[in-house]
């Protein structure tokens, strides 16, 4: 794997290009992204990651996330992988941003500035194993307890900003 996250600071700008691997295990802080489809039903569909991915494996977490490619639309990085992950094609739209740092076991370090994007479908993902084992859909009333009760099966990141996304949609939704 030789895929280069682009390494930025606190305020976004950009500071140079770090492979993959020795980005997560020092801990440099990189861009990221956090999709979160919802059907009609403003349910959330949520991913369960592969057991074999580079950290957080088996854990549930939103519907897609990855790293923005350096020259490339970060709306087209967003299309393609959630096409790769989910095979989902989804109209997505930015939200907000958030910086997380989190040690995730087995060295690795996720140091993070976030941009999340919002999509509404209700077409059925087709999982690529090696990137999601499993989805389901759970009403954003419902995930704060189920996390509260499992903290242990869900990613780092989406205990870290559920409650900005569940603000943030009241606010879209009042607007
Ligand atoms: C919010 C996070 C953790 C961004 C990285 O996502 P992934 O760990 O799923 O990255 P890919 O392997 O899919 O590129
Ligand atoms: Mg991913
Ligand atoms: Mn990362």
């Amino acid at each position: 794997m030789n895929e280069l996250l682009i390494l930025v600071d606190e305020h976004d700008n950009e500071i140079g290009l770090m492979e993959k691997m020795p980005a997560h295990l020092s801990g440099r802080l990189h861009r990221a992204f956090s999709v979160f489809i919802f059907n009609s039903k403003e349910e959330l569909l949520l991913q369960q990651r592969a057991d074999n991915k580079y950290h957080s494996g088996g854990l549930w977490t939103n519907t897609c996330c990855s790293h923005p490619i350096d020259g490339e639309d970060i709306n087209v990085t967003i299309k393609k992988r959630l096409k790769e992950e989910m095979g989902m094609e989804c109209e997505t739209e930015y939200q907000f941003s958030f910086v997380y740092k989190a040690s995730l076991g087995n060295g690795l370090i996720e140091h993070e500035l976030d941009r999340v994007f919002f999509g509404t479908s209700d077409e059925k993902p087709v999982l690529n194993p090696s990137e999601a084992k499993d989805w389901k859909y759970i009403s954003l009333d419902d995930l704060p307890a189920a996390i509260k009760s499992h903290p242990e099966d869900f990613s780092a990141w989406l205990k870290i900003c559920l409650p900005k996304v569940i603000s943030k949609i009241k606010e879209n939704k009042s607007a």
